[in-house]
């Protein structure tokens, strides 16, 4: 049985509103006699917005937050009433509770860390889709089993980017799921959240949904998981950022982890190792075309492909020298690293000189000033800011061309399949008018 599960992921853009939450039943009806373990993500954009609460409340004003906490409730209210001719007195009552639970958390002092506080009010997008994406399944008489992810991924606590207790994990999985999928052919949960061993809600970190469905893949040797997106598949480069894109029809999990390492957002970069692990074939597949054949990421997807594109926005180049003109030797870097590792800086180029060493990391935060507070002692720093990395696999000199177009070229590197590049827009100048 365990061998013919499928893991169906469906993200915010899928569950924007009532009609697309209709959309939504209407591809599971094709797989009604499949045995699925359905993952979802919160609705629309509704993870910003808690992220507006969280930071609200952080900075001292819990009545700002409360007040946006307030109008997320009345926008889920809408989209309910909208979907249900008749909105179950269940669901109110659970979403209520839920909403109630963040409320309360809100009339609290915030805790010493930020990022724990973040994850306990961030969650709560995924617990309130879940609830309203099982309770419509439901009515439209696909039977659902709903099971709280928390309960089966289990996290250290890292929060806002908590690190899988693998072991732990499997074990739930395997245990309690398997039997769910007797009663009924779907099991509904969350993208995105775990939990502690002190039962604490941890997130995987942004649009880890993905991340979480392969989780599950990987926990119950899916036969295949499919990730349900706005687009047709994988395509060269982003649409939103490029013309002339093109679906690839067959990826390698070595490209695509690749490419979405450095940005291709489609898939979330931890999403291919637990699925490569286990041989998982991954769809990437339209939920606007369900009926279209997708992207297929597997094992072996041949070697030939055409130019692809990923752009990694808000990169700090950072420039790091010694004080008194000494080479950048091996124990420099290793001090280096370890505050690296401290800041939860995200390493995405290096390059070094004999008396400098250059880093390329994701500006997040303050991280990139904590870091520079750090080695102030031993090095010079000096930042900037508001760069782009490009990266092209398998590039050809016309693509690398028309990239550079109207950028400034901060640092390059080339492997003979990876050439990539930090860049920022060259300064426009324009003639003034005369008066
Ligand atoms: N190489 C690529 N191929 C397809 N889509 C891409 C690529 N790179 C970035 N994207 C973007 O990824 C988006 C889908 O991912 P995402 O918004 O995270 O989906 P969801 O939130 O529904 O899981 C697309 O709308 C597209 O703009
Ligand atoms: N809701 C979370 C997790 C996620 O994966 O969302 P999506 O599948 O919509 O990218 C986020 O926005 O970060």
């Amino acid at each position: 049985m365990l061998q013919q599960t499928k893991v169906f992921k469906f993200g915010g853009a899928s569950l924007r509103d009532a009609s697309a939450i209709r959309n939504v039943g209407n591809i599971l009806q094709k797989f009604s006699s499949e045995k699925l373990v359905i993952i979802v993500s919160a609705m629309g954009k509704t993870t910003n917005a808690l992220e507006e609460v969280a930071n609200s409340y952080w900075q001292g004003n819990p009545a700002a937050a409360k007040e946006k906490l307030t109008a997320i409730h009345a926008s889920v209210t809408e989209i309910i009433q909208e979907l249900f001719a008749e909105v179950p007195e269940s669901l109110t009552a659970s979403l209520n509770d839920l909403f109630v639970s963040v409320e309360w958390a809100l009339d609290e002092a915030p805790n010493e860390e930020y990022d724990f506080d973040y994850d306990q009010i961030v969650s709560l997008g995924e617990l309130v889709s879940s609830h309203i994406v099982a309770t419509y399944l439901d009515r439209i008489g696909l039977s659902t089993n709903w099971v709280d992810a928390r309960d089966i991924i289990q996290t250290d606590n890292t929060y806002r980017e908590g690190w899988v207790k693998w072991p732990e994990t499997v074990t739930r999985a395997q245990s309690q799921l398997p039997p769910l999928l007797e009663q009924k052919n779907f099991i509904l949960t969350q993208g995105f959240i775990g939990n502690t061993s002190e039962n604490y809600t941890t997130t995987l970190g942004r649009e880890g949904s993905d991340y979480s469905a392969a989780i599950f893949s990987y926990c119950l040797d899916a036969e295949s998981m499919s990730i349900w997106k706005d687009v047709p598949g994988v395509l060269t480069a982003d649409p939103r950022l490029f013309e002339h894109v093109t679906k690839i029809d067959r990826l390698s999990y070595k490209e695509a982890i690749e490419m979405t390492y450095y940005g291709a957002k489609v898939i979330h970069p931890k999403t291919i190792k637990p699925l490569q692990n286990k041989s998982i074939p991954l769809y990437v597949r339209s939920f606007i075309e369900p009926d279209a054949p997708g992207t297929l990421v597997t094992d072996d997807a041949g070697d030939a492909y055409p130019p692809m594109v990923a752009v990694e926005k808000d990169q700090a180049l950072i420039n790091i020298s010694t004080r008194d003109f000494s080479f950048v030797a091996e124990h420099h870097i290793k001090e280096l690293f370890g505050h690296i590792t401290t800041t939860r800086l995200q390493v995405n180029m290096m390059q070094n000189t004999a008396i400098s060493f250059n880093v390329v990391v994701n500006d997040i935060d303050d991280r990139v000033e904590r870091f520079c507070a750090l080695v102030n002692e031993h090095f010079k720093t000096t930042v900037d800011r508001d760069l782009e990395l490009i990266t092209v696999r398998h590039y050809t000199s016309e693509v690398v061309e028309s990239l550079r177009r109207g950028k400034v070229n901060m640092l390059e590197g080339r492997l003979p399949l990876t050439l990539q590049m930090v860049v920022k827009d060259v300064p426009v100048m324009r003639r003034k008018k005369l008066e």
